[in-house]
């Protein structure tokens, strides 16, 4: 039998309600037991990868996130502390019913399948942890995001004021600080201002992701929730964390917050701070606008961040009606000879006097590493270092038109970069981080581990974290979102008509694999549905 170990242990002095015993085959890899079961239309089911998969009628599928009575036998339950909560008392049908699923394709069609759901997020009526007993704690790793420090906050706030947790922990400086900083007490009082600065109280880092390292850092001091911000890597390296908890049987739940500037991770609708980055961008946009307008021949050219993702481009320039032409990595682009950039840049100052570009630090990456000689680096984390494309770009343009257009240019180039992620997030970008810090805070007091909180078509979510880290959201270029940014901007598409069938056909066969489990890749792409 597995007991849970290690500081937290396994107690059993409340009651055991059994709780989803009935539906759930709470079995985990550990015990080897794979038989599917059949309760009601529900076949419920645990594959080789430890996924949790349950099937109903008419194509249903719920792809379920681990929690800990899957590899705890009899852990005992408690009433959920909000039930007596002035605030909530008074809310009809505050909790979350636990068939509540969220489907993640919201365009249906008459006979086709009902598709995959996510589990709905919210407070549960009964809780695995007694107030007192829990001990939490909070790192941020990778880039900066807008927002940060407001999920930061509500995870204390939210644990604090709706489940009475007072031992909160900051882990200093992302993963490594598990294991090679300080931490810090967190308390309502500490994190009360922070949501209005930018950044993160706590440091972020790149690297130093060690496993073993970080769970017997979590076992030593005696935590049992954990709540990890960041984006794709972290979220890996959130999934490792959580494998080696349940591999030693204990009772600490895992949950990530999805946070990234790029707006790269997948199933989720938007990641947070996104909104108040594009919002930000516009201002760089403006400036170089305003430039371009009053110089001869002016160009502004605007780098925003977006390293394989170029949604903050593309949504900065559909905001602001004044680019003319807009370039991410997802589409490929190239200067000279018809229906090149150059061509389009003279035909656009002939008609119009002046120019927009906007362009991702992604793009073009593949036209500098032509023209540069330069090694492929790599950050702490193993990501690719890219080259400057908005410093690139702006010589080519200046030397084109100086020896072949014999054209006076003026050029402006502006790199907004840091500037975009490290300001505080707006009103909007606010108001959905404290809901998906309270859904973590939520998810981990019912048991639930293992899962990310997100929005998928609106609602929130706890998603598996294989579903958020196996592929990159990316734009489509072959999908509507982008066809309104070309017609918007009239710019060329830099595609010939066989590219474009290859790019459908590329795009298609993801799909098809996928649509035989409920056309789960398409329907990713929240940012190109919107209809
Ligand atoms: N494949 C992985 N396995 C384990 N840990 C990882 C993995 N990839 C990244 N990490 C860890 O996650 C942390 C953050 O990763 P990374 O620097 O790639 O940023 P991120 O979370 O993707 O955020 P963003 O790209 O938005 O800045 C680092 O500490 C890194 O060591
Ligand atoms: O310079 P840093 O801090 O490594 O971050 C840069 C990267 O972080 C991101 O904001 C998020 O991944 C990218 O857009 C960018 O390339
Ligand atoms: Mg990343």
């Amino acid at each position: 039998m597995i007991a849970a170990t290690g500081a937290t242990g396994c107690r059993n002095e409340g009651r055991n309600e059994g709780r989803f015993s009935a539906l759930w085959y709470r079995v985990s890899s550990l015990f080897g037991r794979k038989k599917p079961a059949k309760i009601g239309s529900y076949v419920s089911r645990m594959d080789s990868s430890s996924k949790k998969i349950v099937t109903g009628d008419a194509g249903y599928v719920l792809e379920d996130v681990p929690h800990f009575s899957d590899y705890i036998p009899d852990l005992p339950t408690y009433s959920n502390p909000l039930q007596d909560h002035p605030a909530y008392s008074v809310v009809k049908q505050y909790f979350v019913h636990d068939d509540d699923t969220v489907t993640q394709k919201a365009i249906a069609h008459k006979n086709g399948p009902r598709g995959l759901h996510f589990r709905r997020a919210g407070p549960r009526q009964k809780v695995y942890f007694e107030p007192d007993e829990v001990h939490a704690c909070i790192v941020t790793c990778g880039g900066l995001c807008p927002g940060l420090n407001t999920v930061i906050r509500e995870i204390v706030c939210g644990l604090y004021h709706m489940y009475g947790v007072k031992k909160v922990l900051g882990i200093d400086g992302g993963y490594k600080g598990f294991y090679s900083r300080n931490t810090v007490p967190l308390t309502p009082k500490v994190v009360n201002d922070i949501h209005k600065r930018g950044g993160t109280i706590l440091g972020t880092t790149r690297g130093g992701h060690d496993t073993s390292k970080i769970v017997d850092s979590i076992q030593d001091r005696g935590i049992n929730q954990v709540y990890i911000i960041g984006g794709d890597g972290t979220q890996k390296g959130a999934s490792f964390i959580f494998e080696e908890i349940k591999r030693r049987g204990l009772k600490v739940a895992v949950a990530g917050i999805p946070k990234t500037i790029d707006n790269d991770i997948p199933v989720i609708d938007r990641s947070f701070g996104f909104d108040t980055a594009v919002e930000e961008a516009q201002r760089a946009i403006n400036a170089a606008h305003v430039e371009a307008e009053s110089g001869e021949n002016g160009i502004g050219l605007v780098k925003v961040m977006g390293r394989y993702s170029g949604f903050i481009a593309m949504y900065a320039t559909l905001a602001s009606r004044d680019v003319d032409c807009c370039l991410i990595p997802e589409s490929p682009f190239y200067l000279e000879g018809p229906c090149g950039l150059f061509e389009y840049i003279e035909r656009r100052l002939k008609e119009n006097g002046h120019m927009v570009i906007v362009i991702a630090e992604g793009a073009g990456q593949e036209l500098l590493s032509e023209s540069m000689q330069s090694a492929d680096k790599k950050d702490a984390s193993g990501n690719k270092l890219l080259r400057d494309v908005g410093l690139w770009l702006s010589q080519k343009i200046k030397e084109h038109f100086a020896k072949k257009a014999k054209m006076i240019i003026n050029l402006k180039h502006i790199d907004p970069t840091y500037m975009i992620r490290a300001v505080p997030s707006n009103a909007s970008d606010n108001v959905y981080c404290t809901l998906l810090a309270q859904s973590a805070v939520h998810g981990a007091m019912a048991g639930y581990t293992g899962f990310t909180s997100g929005l998928v078509n609106g609602r929130h979510s706890y998603i598996p974290f294989y579903r958020i880290t196996e592929k990159q959201n990316n734009v489509v270029i072959t999908d509507r979102m982008w066809a309104r940014l070309l017609s918007s901007t009239n710019q060329p598409s830099f595609m010939s008509a066989k590219d474009v069938i290859e790019d459908k056909r590329e795009d298609e066969a993801p799909t098809r694999h996928f649509d035989n489990q409920c056309n789960l890749d398409k329907s990713n792409l929240v940012n190109n549905e919107i209809c």
